[in-house]
């Protein structure tokens, strides 16, 4: 080929570049590798792979008969011109299409039941492992891509192992057998008609390698839609108050057509491959049949005989199509398997240790010992060496400006992340030496964002206990002061509150959220921002459930409302990831430091403060 049409073809069947990426594309995968990984999710539909094997061989078996069956109609009916043995043949016919349509069925129903059991196997897997994964993981993913994972690329795993290798299998055989009658009947023609076999796999190698490029762009592409598709929908209320739908539609429509560019190169890719094989068909048929008119006019072949040869040939070239097709369809597959696998790749930062102690319900004494931690991949400490003590039944109080480190404190403390130097401790035993289960159910949480799940109100209250009965759900909710607005939702305590809890105000949402930790009944209690995004009146009706909830608990609260901060046992002062302060409300007031300032401030700004003020002045 010359260098004028090699970039030409190479232009046809290229996938553009897209140098900002929405979602990156996974490493490469070897195909043995791919195998290696998902070969053990076969393990529960294992032992049906054998009947469905069997049964993929009784079709080629069946389609031979029938051509066998023609020859004998040409050579012993049709040339003779003898009715005779038809009498037989037709009832052999519609007994063969009978049998072969049981077993097709047979066949259908088991093929699918395998594929579908390693599909659950596979899916419930990834995504057990996927929730398995720290928060970190998390925080730097983006969910749609994750999504798409989950639900696509899966799906095309099961292409690659189990249908793919079935009809490998199936070609395989289907060749055997044709090619074995072939030789019986023609073993000098059989030869001729294989030269061109070669040919077939170059084609078939040099073509997959174009389609595994324009599938991984694809499948790329697809997570690039669903992330974007996740973060446009699901802040639609961002979105519409700046009325920024254009850009989404756009950044949305960019992914789009990326996907229908790698869709075009694929199918151009496959589009010049059919007529590519189509043509090496025929130069090996027109050999073939070159050489067989010669044997017929010289008497060493029947007309049925070359008939039959010409049929079988079509049967056995179908096969070697199939098969080098199949490698394109593989090699597609495999840019999913790639996905899935820097999925389960990904391994949990934070470990359970093997040897992790179960502890019981803890006494609730929590210290944070010269404790000093960097989010992965950044190089800022966002906490140094802090250290503090809360004895149990105790509140702590951790203040400081906007970025200080204190919802880190938070994350570190449920063992999000673990600490790059020093130790947490609760009950005098480091974190990492618990069971994570079991610290996390010694830590019951009230967050600043509303974590309310689609469900109903029961539902997620008892989300903190599964096992509570009808009267703790409500025990709780009064004890949240929330059993009142419960009971004037539409459907009381069975209304559906949407996903986030949309249907409800902040307020209550947060109320909600405290009955939810409250039925948890844990010994230590974490409130980031409680009372944030609450106007003062909402605010102050959660302050005394919020006491309620604190009593006889271990607390650490992050806050800036006074309230809160004043009922402390204690407060410490966080500044760009370092104590700088700690004492009680009045110690710190005398001190005149960092707390005393922030307060003078408030105490101006007063009633005018803002949501922004209070990041930064303490109230
Ligand atoms: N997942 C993360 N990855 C990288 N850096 C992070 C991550 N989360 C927080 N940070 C950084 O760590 C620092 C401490 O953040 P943190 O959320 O603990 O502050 P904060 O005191 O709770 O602030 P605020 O009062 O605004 O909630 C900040 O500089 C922040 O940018």
């Amino acid at each position: 080929m010359g260098r004028v049409s090699r970039h030409l073809v190479r232009r046809l069947l290229s996938v553009a570049d897209d140098p900002d990426a929405v979602v990156a594309a996974a490493p490469a995968v070897a195909p043995r590798e791919v195998f290696r990984r998902f070969w053990p999710y076969t393990r529960g539909g294992r032992h049906r792979l054998v009947p469905v094997l069997a049964l993929s061989m009784i079709g080629p078996v069946v389609d031979a008969a029938e051509i066998w069956l023609f020859k004998i109609v040409v050579d012993d009916v049709l040339v003779p011109r003898d009715l005779r043995p038809f009498a037989w043949i037709a009832p052999a016919y519609t007994g063969l299409i009978v049998c072969s349509g049981v077993l097709g069925y047979a066949d259908d129903v088991l093929s699918t039941w395998v594929s579908e059991r390693f599909l659950l196997a596979l899916r419930s897997d990834v995504f057990r492992h996927v929730q398995g994964l720290s928060l970190g993981f998390f925080e730097r993913r983006r969910l749609g891509d994750l999504l798409s994972r989950i639900t696509g690329d899966v799906d095309a795993v099961e292409t690659f192992l189990l249908s793919g290798v079935a009809d490998g299998l199936y070609f395989v055989i289907r060749l055997g057998v044709f090619l074995g009658l072939l030789f019986y009947l023609q073993w000098d023609l059989t030869l001729l008609a294989l030269v061109i076999v070669p040919l077939f796999w170059y084609a078939a190698r040099r073509f997959s390698r174009l389609v595994k490029a324009a599938s991984r762009e694809r499948r790329r592409r697809s997570g690039s839609i669903s992330a974007i598709a996740e973060e446009s929908l699901g802040n639609v209320a961002l979105v519409q108050a700046y009325n920024r739908q254009e850009t989404e539609e756009r950044r949305f429509e960019r992914e789009s057509v990326g996907k229908f560019h790698a869709a075009m190169a694929s199918a151009r890719v496959r589009a010049v491959y059919g007529p590519v094989v189509e043509a090496i068909e025929l130069a090996g048929a027109l050999t073939v049949m070159g050489l067989g008119t010669w044997k017929l006019a010289q008497g060493q072949l029947t007309l049925g005989g070359l008939l039959v040869f010409l049929a079988l040939l079509g049967n056995l070239y179908g096969p070697i199509r199939d098969l080098s097709r199949l490698t394109t369809t593989f090699y597609a597959a495999s840019a999913s398997a790639e996905r899935i696998i820097e999925l389960l790749d990904q391994r949990p930062q934070v470990v359970e240790a093997a040897t992790a102690r179960r502890t019981g319900r803890a006494r609730g004494d929590v210290e944070f010992r010269g404790v000093s931690f960097r989010y992965p991949g950044t190089s800022r400490w966002a906490l140094s060496d802090v250290s503090f003590h809360v004895a149990p039944g105790t509140t702590l109080a951790l203040v400081g400006a906007s970025g200080a480190g204190k919802s880190t404190v938070g994350k570190l403390q449920l063992r999000f992340y673990d600490p790059d130097r020093g130790a947490i401790l609760l009950d005098g035993t480091d974190l990492r030496e618990l069971l994570l289960a079991e610290l996390r159910e010694n830590v019951a949480v009230v967050l600043q964002e509303t974590l309310v799940l689609h469900g109903t109100v029961r539902e997620n209250i008892a989300y903190g206990r599964p096992d509570a009965s009808e009267a703790d759900i409500v025990a709780a909710a009064r004890a949240a002061d929330a059993d009142d607005f419960i009971r004037l939702l539409p459907e009381g305590y069975d209304t559906v509150v949407g996903q986030r809890g949309r249907t409800l105000s902040g307020g209550q949402a947060q109320r909600l959220a405290i009955a939810r930790a409250m039925i948890r009944d844990a010994p230590v209690l974490l409130l980031d921002e409680p009372t944030t995004g609450l106007d003062a009146g909402s605010g102050r009706r959660v302050m005394a459930p919020l006491r309620r909830l604190m009593a006889g608990r271990t607390t650490v609260v992050i806050s800036h409302n006074l309230l809160t901060v004043r009922d402390a046992t204690s407060t410490v002062v966080l500044d760009h990831g370092r104590v700088v302060e700690r004492g009680t409300h009045e110690e710190l007031l005398l001190r005149g430091g960092t707390y005393a300032r922030l307060h003078r401030l408030n105490a101006k700004t007063g009633r005018e403060r803002t949501a922004l003020d209070l990041r930064e002045v303490l109230s």
